[in-house]
């Protein structure tokens, strides 16, 4: 089975708590099955959580027709699932789709209503994996043969519909026989690198190392690094982006060896209503994913945590955003506006 599916009105998705040595899947009945599987983070990444809430309002929907409610029940379910996470901006505009669906068809039978929500949250599934595409062909031409690539976090096809973002780029350039070598920062403290990342470039059959977080800088001294490539939770209008926290970081530490930073994303990505990275919601997560490794306490209880799940990198650090409508280089503000037009 893929890492998702919507079958006989249920979504099943592939609990990502458990991967690499566990396969176990998660049955979402109902929406608010989705709600927790996205705040739990059972899936993630910004584009599947878009995907996945899309389902999760035809599950609303159908439990809407299931209990003889009204239709209109729905704006509350969009609104509930609306609050799950909060810096993705996909999740907002996956819902903004679906509503946009149930309002131009409010006036139809329940039942035709069901089908052109599932209609449309099928389609968001379906695009995302052609665009997936087109950005890794589109980031292909950035990398060199023989590039050594860092990647942070897991943007990969675990992430997406498939194939993935910034593993997009470097699955097309393996695939198109680059001999790539990949470090994978592991991405404390939920450790998306090493156990997702890690796992989906082995499954490949692409050369990876993990490496801890703190020793990116090292290796860009020693000349091991030749770009970096990461994904994006919501870009802002002057290319200012959100990414998992230590994006920020790696992107200062690239600027300072002079190795090209790429962000990888698809346009929905972008938000569109929001001038620079400083209007951005950061979501800060439970101290227990600081406190605790593996399930044990390593943390004394008399300390305080800070647990930020994102961070802004800012415009002036990125060399370029890989989207499937093409490469965008600086001026962002410029650029990225145009893509709204396109
Ligand atoms: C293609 S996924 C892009 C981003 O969503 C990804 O890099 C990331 O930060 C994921 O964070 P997560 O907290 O695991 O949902």
């Amino acid at each position: 089975m893929k890492h998702f599916e919507f079958e006989n009105d249920k979504l099943i998705v592939l609990d990502q708590r458990k991967l690499p040595f566990e396969r176990e899947y998660f049955v979402c009945s109902t929406y608010h099955d989705v709600y927790v599987a996205i705040k739990d983070m059972i899936i993630r990444g910004a584009p599947l959580i878009g995907i996945v809430a899309a389902y999760g309002v035809v599950l609303g929907f159908k439990e809407i027709i299931e209990k003889n409610m009204e239709s209109t029940k729905i704006y509350e379910i969009i609104n509930y699932l609306a609050s799950s996470r909060p810096t993705a901006v996909n999740l907002f505009w996956a819902l903004e789709r679906m509503k946009k669906i149930f309002e131009e068809a409010k006036n139809l039978s329940q039942s035709q209503i069901y089908s052109l929500l599932l209609d449309e949250a099928r389609k968001i599934e379906d695009e995302d994996k052609s665009i997936n595409k087109k950005i890794g062909e589109h980031g292909n031409t950035l990398i060199k043969e023989g590039a050594n690539i860092l990647t942070h976090c897991n943007a990969g096809a675990l992430a997406t519909g498939g194939y993935g973002t910034a593993l997009g780029v470097i699955r097309e350039a393996h695939f198109t026989g680059k001999n790539i070598h990949v470090y994978v920062d592991e991405t404390r403290p939920y450790l998306q690198g090493a156990r997702l990342t890690a796992f989906e470039l082995s499954e490949d059959g692409i050369p990876n190392t993990v490496i801890c977080d703190n020793m990116a800088g090292y290796l860009m001294k020693l000349g091991k690094i030749d770009c970096v490539i990461v994904g994006a939770d919501r870009i802002a209008l002057n290319g200012d982006t959100a990414n998992k926290i230590g994006t920020y970081s790696l992107s200062v530490l690239a600027k300072h060896h002079g190795i090209p930073f790429y962000i990888a994303a698809p346009v929905s990505t972008i938000d569109f209503n929001i001038k620079s990275g400083s209007e951005i919601p950061i979501e800060e997560r439970s101290e227990d994913e600081i406190r605790f490794f593996n399930g044990k306490k390593i943390v004394p209880d008399e300390s305080k945590v800070f647990n930020p799940a994102f961070d802004v990198t800012p415009a002036e650090n990125i060399t370029a955003i890989i989207t499937e409508k093409g490469v965008i280089f600086p001026p962002f503000e410029e650029n990225i506006s145009k893509l709204k037009e396109k």
